[in-house]
């Protein structure tokens, strides 16, 4: 079994959303969204609370059905051609989904099991990716006994071992301390460049937006804006990316 990082060429679409939009009962947590990702993009989805984010990664991740609007990646529609689309996601949630009382290996094996990868190939990935993130001394220690920087560098691995082409992370940075939160932006924003994949990453935290990043503003289930760190400053007309998140949102942010 051969799998590389995204088999889609330097430029492809890896994340399509298209006119997107949902409902708790009479309540809309997203009005008509879209936006796209390439490949090699890393894309931060800024919002306050309540904006739509969870809801927007539960339904690219088909937690939830959306009754209207289009979401394909890499080219697959997530509703037609679901093993295939969602077979080309790699997520890391925001509350963790590792097992406690599992060592690191055995929560691994476990994945790679769940993603049809066994034997000697799941074992190199695994180690390809533990060693990436400094994490393959601690194979056998049991979650439990790792700090909360160490547990969210094991749940990035195990989002990578299939090669996925799009990465999602839901504010994986929570809750850590500074130096693990360094680590994480700077490992995944280096993955982006080197390895061509697309991260989209929800954060309400504006530092850990890099200049070359893409953009998506959300505010109350609808895209205020998207584009470069530069072109949003330029349709802002202010000076910080701070400023223009409180100008879009109207100073909704805590
Ligand atoms: N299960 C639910 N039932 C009803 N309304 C919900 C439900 N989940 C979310 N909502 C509402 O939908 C809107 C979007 O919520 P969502 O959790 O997607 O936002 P968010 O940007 O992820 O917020 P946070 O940063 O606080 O997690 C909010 O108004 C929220 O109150």
């Amino acid at each position: 079994m051969k799998l590389a990082f995204s088999q889609i060429d330097s430029r492809a679409t890896a994340l399509s959303v298209k006119d997107l939009s949902f409902s708790y009962g009479g309540k809309k947590a997203l009005d008509h969204v879209g936006f796209e990702i390439q490949a090699g993009e890393c894309a931060v989805l800024l919002g306050p609370n309540g904006a739509g984010k969870s809801t927007l990664f539960a339904l690219i991740t088909r937690l939830y059905d959306a009754r209207s609007g289009r979401i394909e990646l890499c080219g697959f529609d997530i509703k037609k051609q679901t093993s295939k689309a969602l077979g080309r996601l790699g997520v890391v949630f925001q509350q963790s989904t590792l097992d406690m009382d599992l060592t690191v290996m055995q929560n691994l094996d476990y994945h790679a099991a769940l993603h049809g990868m066994g034997g000697k190939f799941a074992k190199q990935r695994i180690q390809q990716e533990l060693e990436r993130l400094n994490m393959y001394e601690r194979r056998k220690e049991k979650i439990r006994q790792l700090n909360g920087g160490h547990r969210r560098r094991v749940e990035i691995a195990r989002a990578l071992l299939h090669k996925p082409s799009l990465l999602l992370l839901d504010e994986p940075t929570v809750g850590l301390d500074v130096p693990s939160r360094q680590d994480i932006v700077e490992y995944v924003h280096h993955l982006a460049k080197d390895e061509n994949i697309a991260v989209l990453w929800a954060t309400h935290l504006i530092d850990e937006i890099f200049p070359e990043d893409k953009l998506i503003i959300l505010h109350k289930g609808q895209i205020e804006a998207a584009g470069s760190v530069a072109e949003i400053l330029q349709q802002t007309g202010v000076a910080t990316i701070k400023e223009a998140f409180y100008a879009l949102t109207q100073g909704t942010q805590e």
